[in-house]
């Protein structure tokens, strides 16, 4: 997984190089502005051959003195260059103020009201980059045009076709750390963005959350050529891995956990498909069984070796006629779960898609956290309502396994993988009870709405206008929310965050290079929960088990590709396996 920096760890970086004698931070200028303008000639290599017009938006801080070099280094390769001000040159940093000396000696600079972008073809957006703090008044010169530049050209006056436009570091309006928009009261209708932005070092925390993305077009990083000194001991990388985000990628199986290729690591071991994990998914009522089948069938393709439907006995049925791979059972109540999960090699439950909410559910919910108590096993079975769990099953059911204890409120050794999604999470937000059995092996899979019912609070805080810089992020809320709730969270979005109560945070982004606005589609976080339980059957860690599927869940739409429909993502994995190498 790549890091991803916050402003501060960004400048303790560069001045740890600087301090070391390393670089110097006129250097480090001079390496920012050339990978910019690389990064343009890499972006349009049209436009590495011929003369063309620059307009560089220089501002008060080293932001400003990289657009300077920038300048510099595109009129020494023949373009046009006018350069604008926003701020006073008197008080411009040591380093900026050397460069726009520089500049001087070469062209003047102009005051940014007096901007004219007519014939630019590229506008460099150096006003601010990781040092804003507070939302700043967009001179009247970053007019309309300016926004509709982004809006491939509609409604552009200008002479020739509208500039591209290159942010360096970060689109200026927009905070490092949280990707939001800081505010001012200017009522101007317009937003800032770019077709590029270069950023150094290594991603922003920022360029994958909230309007980040959807502002800065494409992203590519510059080698700034800073060593980042490696940690040595373990509770230094231990204490670094919780202040960091990360951004989730391919996964790297052999440090991930248990492979997904090896199914069976010990070649002396028999292959079994216990040895893979079996995970439960409950599912709902008559007519709302399709959530809960998707996300079985998501928990089989992922890998799990068994996979069992658990719905009311009224439900069995329907899922029947539409379940083979994936085993049924009826589940009546919570007794009956807590009866069913005394056989510990279920290992992995899934509880939300379309469960719905009663009493039923609500028992569900307890037995899964190991609040309820675990009654003696009825004599004579059950008949008739909520004493059918014996009832028709498909394949071979694990019941009747290992007559194990069950662990009380997810203490101790064995407490239970659960993932707790959709109708999961509102029970949870309705029953502090039940908030209060949540532990350390649940995952919480909320979308923004559910975050706000779990959260309050906390999503009160998201929703605030972000006003100076740094903002309260996504990743703020998520892992206040995991902390408090003492598991993993995964906070669902185009810019999902995956948070663990030690702090470890991960940011799973279809965004940029991996966008995929078709996986927006009715059950495909039905699918997810599935993935994510899973790979909990397969043993994976919670906090890894969601990244991977989010990475997988993303990996499958764009796979697929447009058209997509949940119960295609499932279906998807073994082609996204091959191409992985698994
Ligand atoms: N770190 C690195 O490794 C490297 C960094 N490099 C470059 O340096 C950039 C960071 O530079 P930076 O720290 O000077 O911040 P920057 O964004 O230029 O602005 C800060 C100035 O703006 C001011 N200001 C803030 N908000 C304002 C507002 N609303 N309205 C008005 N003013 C406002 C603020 O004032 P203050 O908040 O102190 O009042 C301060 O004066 C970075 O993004 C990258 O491009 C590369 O050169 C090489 C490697
Ligand atoms: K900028």
């Amino acid at each position: 997984m790549t890091e991803l920096l916050t402003a501060a760890q960004m400048r303790a970086i560069e001045q740890a190089a600087i301090a070391n004698g390393e670089v110097t931070g006129l250097e480090l200028m001079e390496r920012a502005g050339r990978g910019v303008v690389e990064a343009i000639f890499a972006e349009w290599p049209e436009l590495r051959a011929g003369t063309f017009r620059a307009v560089v938006l220089c501002g008060p801080g080293n932001n400003g003195g990289d657009g300077f070099v920038v300048a510099r280094l595109l009129k020494e390769w023949g373009w046009g260059v006018e350069v604008f001000l926003y701020g006073d040159a008197e008080k411009l940093p040591p380093d900026a103020r050397v460069n726009y000396e520089r500049w001087r000696g070469m062209g003047e600079v102009g005051w940014i009201r007096a901007a004219d972008f007519n014939r630019a073809d590229v506008v460099v957006d150096a006003i601010f980059g990781i040092g804003l703090s507070r939302g700043f008044e967009i001179p009247a010169a970053l007019n309309h045009e300016y926004h509709h530049f982004l809006r491939d050209g509609l409604w552009w006056t200008g002479e020739t076709r509208p500039p591209y436009i290159v942010a360096i570091d970060i689109t200026s309006e927009l905070d490092a750390d949280s990707g939001r928009r800081l505010e001012t009261s200017q009522e101007w209708g317009g937003e800032m963005g770019a077709h590029l932005t270069v950023t150094f070092h290594a991603p922003k925390v920022g360029h994958y959350l909230d309007s980040a993305p959807a502002a800065g077009g494409r992203l590519r990083v510059v080698d700034l050529g800073i060593d980042v000194p490696e940690l040595d001991s373990w509770d230094e990388r231990q204490v670094r891995q919780r202040q960091i985000v990360q951004r989730v990628e391919r996964p790297e199986w052999n440090i991930w956990g248990p492979s997904l290729t090896k199914r069976n690591p010990e070649p002396s071991a028999p292959a079994h498909k216990f040895s893979h994990g079996h995970a439960l998914v409950l599912s709902g009522p008559p007519g709302h069984g399709g959530a809960g089948r998707l996300a079985a069938r998501g928990a089989l393709r992922i890998g799990a070796g068994l996979v069992t439907v658990g719905c009311p006995p009224e439900a069995v049925a329907e899922n029947a006629a539409r379940l083979d791979a994936v085993m049924l059972r009826g589940v009546a109540d919570g007794e009956v779960l807590a009866r069913v999960l005394e056989d510990r090699r279920i290992n992995a439950l899934c509880l939300g898609p379309g469960l719905g909410m009663g009493e039923r559910e609500a028992g569900l919910v307890a037995a899964a956290l190991g609040l309820a108590e675990c009654p003696p096993p009825p004599t004579p079975p059950h008949k008739g309502e909520g004493g059918r769990d014996d009832l028709p099953t498909r394949g071979t059911d694990a019941s009747g396994g290992l007559p194990l204890p069950l662990v009380g409120r997810g203490q101790g050794r064995g407490a239970r993988a659960v993932v707790l999604d959709a109708d999961a999470l509102t029970m949870l937000s309705r029953s502090p009870e039940l908030f209060d059995a949540l532990h350390k092996t649940c995952v919480l899979t909320p979308h923004a709405g559910e975050f706000a019912r779990l959260f309050p609070d906390i999503a009160a805080k998201l929703e605030a206008p972000a006003v100076r810089g740094p903002a309260y992020s996504k990743v703020d809320a998520t892992r206040e929310a995991a902390a408090r709730a003492g598991c993993v969270v995964l906070f669902k979005g185009p810019d999902t965050v995956i948070a663990a109560p030690d702090g470890r945070c991960a940011i799973n982004s279809a965004h940029y290079d991996r966008a995929a606005p078709w996986l927006a589609t009715a059950g495909s976080g039905d699918v997810l929960a599935g993935f994510i339980a899973g790979l909990l059957a397969r043993g994976f860690a919670p906090f890894d088990a969601a990244c991977t599927a989010a990475w997988l869940h993303v990996e499958c739409a764009r796979s697929f590709g447009p058209g997509l429909i949940a119960e295609d993502l499932p279906e998807e994995l073994p082609k996204v396996f091959r191409a992985l190498g698994v």
